[in-house]
């Protein structure tokens, strides 16, 4: 039986598994309506609310009701009139969110073989800037089927900027243009998982059958199987079938096949056969454009959402992380917006992202840079610090010094200093060297830029 104190005990243990942040801001403020025929009924105040929680924290709170033996089959979210906020008058007066049943997966349309897709990663919700205009260009042209022209293509980049929806795009624009086409998204850890449940059942001639029957094979994070022989193996002889038949497959990675340990040769090797683009950091004007998209789909959506000019334009100068944390920003500040019924001010914006602008605001430290540089060429920090010359040395420290001039603001004589009392000039040496090494050799190049990325995740 589910009661306002099985609600209680829920709540208590969703502070934690949903975190402090999360539970304030969205579960906090339901109210328990009722519970009858193992629907749960809850009041919300927006029709965005009751979208949201249902959607990100609906298999949660499910289980948390299985855990604590209420028989709980759905969750419904009613708006209560009497509680609507001023901003929300265009939504019609009373609207329901039921979510799907606990085991079913929060996102529907499951390929046969794959993991489902995500309905709003789709190319009109990508936004295109400068930094993923050639992953983005490279995406459309495997979208629009045909012949296929390079296999596989290889997407990278770092830590949420869109690598994922990228692949989606593609699987939706496949589908649509082309139903019949079996196209297969899924991420490497699945296709470990499958391969390993195959083995253990004994149907491995079932799983090869399946994955060789694809039309388009997609396999996100791919970096996920190196050093995982068995299964690089049976990917290796699969991505081999698939090419062979002249299938496209989409890979997609946190950085460079050349750059994955663990992964064996000849499959770096085949990785690199078709078009690797990466996917680059965002810049303001992107992070600008993907705000401002954001509260068009909000208002569109939702309601009326008043926001103070500048806020975007403060968000995308301020929140330079992935593009994840940009939208979860602003996904508090719709919710925020929507509970109180106010203007989405600055102040309102600093007050209540205090926590996200502090973790952008993170400063890289002399010391983290040198400990990175160490780990990266694998060189000691007490030889960085040496007056060694010879170049296994020079290179690595000089690197170091580049990136401080970069990451921190430390002046070259105390960026010298840190490097075992050298002159400012040595300092001013590496940097030029550093620039100009970049121009003229793509490995120093690449080093450059994956320790930036590493120092700056
Ligand atoms: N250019 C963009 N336009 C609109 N939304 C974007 C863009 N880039 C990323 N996003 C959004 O940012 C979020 C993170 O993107 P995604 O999951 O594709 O990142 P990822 O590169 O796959 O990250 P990870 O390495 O963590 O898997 C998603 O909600 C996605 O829709």
């Amino acid at each position: 039986m589910m009661t306002n104190d099985t609600w209680g005990e829920a709540r208590e243990t969703l502070q934690t598994t949903i975190g402090k942040n999360n539970y304030q801001t969205w579960i906090e403020p339901l109210t328990f309506v009722s519970c009858e025929n193992g629907v749960a009924e809850f009041g919300v105040q927006t029709s965005f609310q009751g979208d949201w929680v249902s959607r990100n924290f609906g298999d949660e709170i499910l289980r948390q009701f299985e855990k604590l033996g209420a028989s709980v089959d759905r969750l419904k979210f009613s708006v209560q009139a009497n509680r609507r906020p001023p901003v929300a008058q265009s939504s019609p007066a009373r609207e329901n969110f039921v979510t799907k049943p606990a085991r079913r997966p929060a996102i529907s349309d499951e390929p046969v073989l794959g993991a489902p897709l995500d309905k709003r990663f789709t190319f009109d919700r990508f936004v295109v800037g400068k930094p993923n205009e050639l992953a983005h260009a490279a995406s459309r042209r495997v979208a629009e089927g045909g012949p296929v022209s390079f296999n596989p293509l290889f997407l990278y980049g770092g830590v949420g900027l869109g690598k994922t929806h990228l692949m989606h795009a593609i699987a939706w624009e496949l589908q649509t243009r082309s139903p019949e086409l079996k196209v297969v998204y899924l991420s490497a850890e699945q296709f470990m998982y499958r391969f390993i449940q195959a083995l253990r059942d004994k149907q491995m001639m079932d799983f090869k059958s399946l994955f060789r029957s694809v039309d388009v094979l997609m396999v996100d994070d791919v970096q996920f199987i190196a050093g995982k022989d068995s299964t690089q193996d049976e990917f290796f002889h699969t991505f081999n079938a698939l090419i062979d038949q002249q299938k496209q497959i989409i890979i997609s990675a946190d950085r460079a096949p050349g750059e994955i340990d663990g992964l064996e040769e000849r499959i770096r090797s085949r990785l690199q056969w078709g078009l690797v683009v990466d996917l680059h950091p965002t810049d303001y004007e992107l992070r600008l454009g993907i705000l401002q998209q954001k509260v068009e789909q909000y208002r569109a959506q939702y309601q009326e959402l008043k926001i103070t000019d500048g806020v975007l334009e403060f968000l995308a100068h301020r929140i330079s992380n992935n593009v994840r944390v940009l939208e979860g920003a602003l996904t508090r500040l719709f919710a925020l917006a929507s509970l109180v019924g106010r203007e989405i001010t600055l102040e309102m914006a600093q007050e209540s992202l205090a926590d996200i602008l502090r973790q952008s605001d993170r400063k890289v430290t002399m010391d983290e840079i040198m400990r990175k540089t160490c780990d990266y060429y694998n060189v000691r920090m007490s030889d960085l610090l040496s007056p060694k010359r010879s170049r296994n040395i020079a290179r690595p420290r000089q690197m170091a010094m580049w990136l401080a001039k970069l990451l921190t603001q430390r002046s070259y004589p105390e960026i010298g200093k840190r490097f075992g009392n050298r002159d400012h000039t040595t300092v001013i040496h590496a940097v030029r060297k550093i620039d100009e090494l970049k121009a003229q050799d793509s490995q120093v190049a690449e080093d450059a830029e994956l320790l930036r990325r590493m120092l700056e995740a």
